[in-house]
């Protein structure tokens, strides 16, 4: 089995999810069970996007724990909207989130860390589906609150996923075709990496906007779990990111 994670962006519109929904019917080709994690849709203003919910009232300073619950929804609203978009395209599925995700989290609200996972009810929906859809970037603690895990932070639901019920590898859909030597909105002189170790990526994630967020890559290192970066919308090969 493979995970596979689609960001805002790849979530952006309808368009681009169905690009999303031919890659995870592949994937479901190729690897029989594939566990899908999003994010939210879209950035910045969009509707629905992380920060829309989190500027929906400047009283989330006041209550951590409802800011995070309002931010999740982001993340959920994404699952059920693919999960519809899936079964119209013929491709079964189910969505897992809150205890059913069995995403355990610890520390402070906005900024939670994956203390425990148990895939029990993953494995078993895969017994019934090849797909099971997870909504990324949140999980529950031990009052059963959710708490989101930091921006960026379904790359590391996806990684996190990929370990508790190893994987044979986790797929990132970017709209860059893979990893570049250097950030390609920052400037010109950069080319696609081929193949890299995890330690050699690192250095690349000290930025606003890494390709995929630091700690996930940290959390792959420990666990040995290789990645693949690759583009949404393109057909050359992606980047292997190796433990
Ligand atoms: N070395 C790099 N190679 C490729 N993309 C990079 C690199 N460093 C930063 N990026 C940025 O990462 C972005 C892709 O990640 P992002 O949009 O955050 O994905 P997601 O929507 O999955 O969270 C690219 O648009 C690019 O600007
Ligand atoms: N939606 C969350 C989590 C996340 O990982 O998003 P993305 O995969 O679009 O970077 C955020 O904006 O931080």
């Amino acid at each position: 089995m493979i995970v596979q994670k689609f960001g805002g962006v790849a979530m952006k519109d309808k368009q681009t999810r169905k690009v999303c929904i031919g890659h995870i019917k592949s994937g479901v080709e190729r690897h029989q069970n594939v566990v899908v994690v999003v994010s939210a849709i879209g950035r910045g203003d969009d509707p629905y996007s992380t920060d829309s919910l989190l500027h929906l009232t400047d009283a989330f300073s006041s209550s951590k724990a409802a800011s995070d619950l309002a931010a999740s929804c982001g993340e959920l609203i994404a699952a059920a909207i693919l999960s519809a978009e899936l079964e119209s395209a013929g491709v079964s599925n189910k969505v897992l989130h809150g205890i059913q995700a069995g995403i355990w989290t610890t520390g402070d609200f906005g900024d939670g860390t994956i203390s425990d996972i148990d895939p029990t009810m993953i494995t078993d929906s895969l017994t019934e589906t090849g797909c099971v859809i997870i909504p990324g970037f949140q999980g529950m603690n031990e009052f059963g609150q959710v708490m989101t895990i930091g921006r960026g932070g379904s790359d590391l639901t996806a990684v996190a996923l990929g370990a508790a019920l190893r994987a044979s590898h986790v797929e990132f859909f970017k709209d860059v075709p893979g990893i570049m030597s250097s950030d390609p909105r920052i400037g010109e002189n950069y080319k696609k990496i081929e193949n890299m170790t995890i330690h050699q990526l690192l250095p690349l994630l000290d930025t606003d906007r890494p390709v995929i967020q630091k700690r996930a890559a940290i959390y792959a290192m420990k666990k040995a779990i290789p990645l693949y970066v690759r583009g949404i919308a393109s057909k050359e090969n992606g980047t292997w990111v190796t433990p």
